[in-house]
């Protein structure tokens, strides 16, 4: 076979490469955060095309979850809402406790938009696409509390835009080997490589894009 294997690697060397990177002063990981949202609004525009017909207004339900994560998420909710979308976004856990890029990302969106908190048991409506920027390799336990969540996104039959995972995912780990809800998902835009997760959504069919961050 002389097809070429996709690089796959860990969380920590994904990680490990984002630090030296920022450290050595090449990038901020405001800059890195901004190509992963600008990664995701084009692979959202490639994925589906009729979403960015002139004229359109589509509606994005955005999730963002507590760390970078939903830092990604406040990106696409700015780069969708100039591009003419109606953007409903909904915060999971408290604005403050925001890592610094995500903080900055949110305090961006809060200029142009509003931030709802993540209900309990919300209702979605009827949206053009779920973006999914809850939780990605940033995971350190398992996900408890978001059946009711993840059921409310199925119901709305749109389309999901993973950002990194679909949440509650474990980056490095078997899906066989958890045993709590993970997101639906529809598109998975990783970044710079993909990890074992990854690799385990294709062989199950889901579709894995590998955004590149310039690292
Ligand atoms: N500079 C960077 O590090 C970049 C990060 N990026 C994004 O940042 C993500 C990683 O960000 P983080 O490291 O902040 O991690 P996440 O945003 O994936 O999650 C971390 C947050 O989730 C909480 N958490 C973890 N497990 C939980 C659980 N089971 N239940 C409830 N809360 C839980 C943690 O306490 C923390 O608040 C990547 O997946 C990617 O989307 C991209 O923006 C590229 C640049
Ligand atoms: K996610």
């Amino acid at each position: 076979m002389n097809e070429k294997q996709p690089q796959i690697i860990t969380s920590a060397q994904m990680r490990a490469m984002e630090a030296t990177a920022i450290g050595t002063g090449s990038v901020t990981g405001l800059e890195l955060m901004e190509r992963a949202g600008t990664g995701l609004v084009t692979a959202i525009l490639a994925a589906w095309p009729e979403l960015a017909r002139p004229g359109t207004a589509p509606r994005a339900v955005i999730l963002c979850g507590p760390g970078n994560n939903g830092g990604d998420g406040f990106v696409v909710a700015r780069q969708l809402r100039k591009r003419g979308w109606r953007v409903a976004l909904y915060l999971y856990g408290g604005a403050e406790r925001l890592p610094p890029d995500a903080r900055a990302n949110h305090d961006r969106w809060c200029k142009i938009g509003r931030v709802n908190p993540l209900p309990a048991k919300p209702d979605f409506g009827t949206p053009d696409l779920i973006v999914d920027a809850l939780f990605g390799i940033g995971l350190s336990r398992p996900l408890t509390g978001f059946d009711t969540i993840f059921a409310a996104i199925s119901r709305t039959q749109a389309p999901v835009l993973s950002v990194d995972l679909p949440s509650g995912r474990d980056a490095d780990a078997r899906p066989d080997t958890m045993d709590w809800p993970t997101a639906p998902t529809s598109l998975v835009v990783t970044f710079h490589a993909l990890k074992p997760a990854h690799a385990h959504l294709r062989a199950r069919g889901v579709p894995v894009i590998v955004a590149p961050l310039g690292l």
